[in-house]
């Protein structure tokens, strides 16, 4: 069967060029690059952690836009990372984040989400 992601490939390709087929792991982290952020244009502030990640509230330096960075505390983690992305971005829901970008730096992802919630 099919994936979601991987028809969604296939219907934006058109249809002269044949599709090549993406990975749903590839296709999470190019649309979540389209933003690319720099982890300095951030002054960051721990606000907790998990298992395999740390959380920080982040605020843009310029825009002053806040945001949750997620970051992973190992290499190791980034396919739990990986997977977390996929499942946030899959589902729509007022009460769901969605990632806004991601960054990696040294092997660690983050993902950044808009601040909901906790705030
Ligand atoms: N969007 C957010 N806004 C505010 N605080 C957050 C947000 N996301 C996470 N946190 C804080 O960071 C903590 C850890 O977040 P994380 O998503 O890693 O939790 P977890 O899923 O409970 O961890 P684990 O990976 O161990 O299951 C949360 O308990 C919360 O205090």
């Amino acid at each position: 069967m099919m994936m979601e992601a991987e028809r969604d490939v296939r219907i934006r390709s058109g249809a002269k060029r044949r599709p090549r087929p993406c990975s749903a792991s590839y296709i999470a982290v190019r649309d979540a690059l389209y933003q690319l952020t720099r982890l300095n244009d951030f002054k960051s502030e721990k606000i907790g952690g998990g298992f395999y990640a740390d959380v920080f509230k982040v605020t843009h330096k310029s825009t002053g836009e806040v945001m949750v960075l997620k970051m992973n505390k190992n290499s190791k983690f980034s396919r739990q990372m990986l997977s977390e992305i996929q499942l946030m971005n899959r589902l729509s829901h007022p009460n769901i984040l969605r990632s806004v970008c991601l960054h990696q730096l040294l092997g660690r992802l983050s993902v950044y989400t808009c601040i909901q919630g906790f705030f």
